[in-house]
């Protein structure tokens, strides 16, 4: 099994991509970076486009890593890539999720997010200066 989840922290303008989720129950509510598993066969950043596609319909280009890998359970790690939109006026929308939110560097501790998400906010923050 790949236990790697990939998530992108995708920035426009000083504001990082953040998404609401709608499932599971425990989780819901909460939010996190667009992403998902590493299926059979892909890159990682072939996965990451793909969920962004699936669940904002946007295209994005991937960039470098962003902090390190963080433990989740179950023996998966979470790990993070800098993305760009393609194309910049195209607007991501909430396909799966309850709310997708663009966050400046003041807005990030705002929102309740994922456990994992939360260990990575000092190497978000420093992507929106
Ligand atoms: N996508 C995403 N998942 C995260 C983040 N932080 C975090 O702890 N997770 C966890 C939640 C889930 O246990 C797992 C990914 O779940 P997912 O539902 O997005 O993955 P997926 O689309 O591939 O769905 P599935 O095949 O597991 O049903 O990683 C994050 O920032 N983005």
């Amino acid at each position: 099994m790949n236990g790697v989840i990939v998530g992108a922290a995708l920035v426009r303008d000083g504001k990082l991509l953040a998404q609401q989720r709608a499932w599971p129950p425990k989780h819901s509510g909460q939010w996190e970076l667009p992403g998902g598993r590493v299926e059979e066969g892909e890159s990682e950043a072939f996965a990451l486009a793909r969920e962004c596609s699936e669940e904002l319909d946007v295209v994005i280009e991937v960039g470098e890593r962003v902090g390190q890998d963080i433990p989740l359970p179950g023996e998966k790690v979470l790990r993070i890539y800098a993305a760009k939109l393609v194309s910049p006026g195209e607007e991501p929308r909430a396909v799966e999720h309850t709310a997708v939110r663009w966050l400046g560097p003041d807005d990030l501790d705002d929102v309740d997010w994922l456990p994992a998400d939360r260990i990575l906010l000092p190497a978000l923050r420093a992507l929106l200066n």
